[in-house]
């Protein structure tokens, strides 16, 4: 065999020899996502193979089931995750938001990448479009199309006369749902990082946050990232996955992550958050527990200093605690006494 300047020779020292499985859930868009990890560390790592495994969960495949009723906790990610800890996969890519924030021991959340705009989105349905571009542009008794109880409570607080129907499906389902002629729904609300991941940017008709033009809705905690679960013991993927965390999106993920931890009994909770670095090192968050009639709501706003996790787990306290205080708790409970009572009739999906 002859060596030359554009033949390089492959021998089996840096050969791909290494094989990293990488576990994702089966939808289009987990497959971008887990596409775009798998890109950048091949990038860094020339020499090691990627496979990039497909899973469905046991909430894709039951589409009638109230997917709180799977658990709550880890509705999407347990059978990835028995697939991690068996040494079947080396790393599962996560929507941050549908990642519980409680994980099974052995696993750590390895590695947040940077963030995706973490805003809500309305798509008016296209036969609509001229007519409408707002949520405060829809007239009473119009049909807004989500399955997230966060979604849901936050826009009958704000928009009391709006009715909601449940939308569930992968992104380019609820589009053609939405947009069918003899459709009920007038817009969906659906997050904006799905959207642009899915290149449909195009259909978004308005970005909700909390500002009054953004008809003061806040997002999912997580929205827009992407988590990295692996192994705690994988000192090796632990390593691989450093050159792809972005330290402002760990941080502020990690401060929304501890919220919800602190607040969530055991079931997914209509909490709303909002994010942003106002200068070096200071991260101001905007929160809210609405109740599921929107009729209640307990907010929060706080900022601080945070340049550790630990640091970051201590604001999310903080701001826990901040609106248990202004009513938050009596929220909770209201909700998972209903729950409780009635577990047969209720469809609310943590989104
Ligand atoms: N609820 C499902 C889900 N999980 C993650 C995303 C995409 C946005 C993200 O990565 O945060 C979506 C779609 C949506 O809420 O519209």
């Amino acid at each position: 065999m002859s060596t030359s300047a554009t033949q390089p020779v492959i021998t089996p020292s840096d050969s791909k020899s290494t094989t990293i499985r990488v576990g994702t859930r089966k939808s289009a868009l987990a497959l971008k996502q887990a596409d775009f990890v798998v890109t950048s560390l091949q990038r860094l790592h020339p020499t090691i193979n990627f496979e990039i495994k497909g899973m469905h969960s046991a909430a894709d495949k039951d589409k009638v089931t109230a997917l709180y009723k799977f658990g709550g906790k880890g509705l999407w990610t347990n059978e990835l995750e028995a697939e991690l800890m068996g040494g079947e996969l080396d790393m599962i890519v996560h929507s941050l938001k549908d990642m519980p924030t409680g994980l099974p021991e052995g696993c750590v959340l390895a590695c947040v990448t940077q963030r995706e705009d973490p805003r809500d989105v309305v798509v008016v349905k296209k036969s609509l479009e001229e007519k409408y571009k707002t949520l405060a542009d829809l007239p009473e008794g119009s049909v807004v199309g989500t399955s997230s109880v966060r979604r849901m409570a936050q826009v009958r607080r704000r928009y009391p006369g709006l009715e909601f129907k449940d939308m569930r499906g992968n992104i380019d389902t609820r589009l053609k749902k939405l947009d069918a002629e003899d459709s009920e729904y007038s817009v969906l609300i659906l997050a904006a990082a799905g959207l642009s991941r899915m290149g449909l940017t195009g259909r978004v008709s308005q970005y909700l946050e909390s500002g009054t033009k953004g008809g003061g809705m806040l997002h999912a905690v997580g929205q827009g990232g992407l988590g990295i679960e692996a192994r705690a013991d994988d000192e090796k993927t632990l390593e691989l996955l450093k050159a792809l965390e972005n330290k402002e999106a760990m941080l502020a993920a990690e401060a929304e992550r501890s919220v919800m931890r602190t607040l969530e009994g055991g079931c997914s909770i209509p909490i709303g958050v909002e994010t942003q670095w106002v200068s070096e090192n200071k991260l101001r968050m905007t929160a809210t527990v609405v109740s599921v009639d929107g009729t209640e709501g307990a907010d929060a706003e706080h900022e601080t200093e945070v340049k550790t996790r630990e640091e970051a787990v201590e604001f999310g306290l903080k701001i826990a605690k901040q609106l248990t205080e202004n009513g938050a708790q009596k929220i909770l409970d209201v909700i998972n006494a209903a729950r409780a009572a009635n577990p047969n009739t209720e469809k609310w999906v943590p989104a």
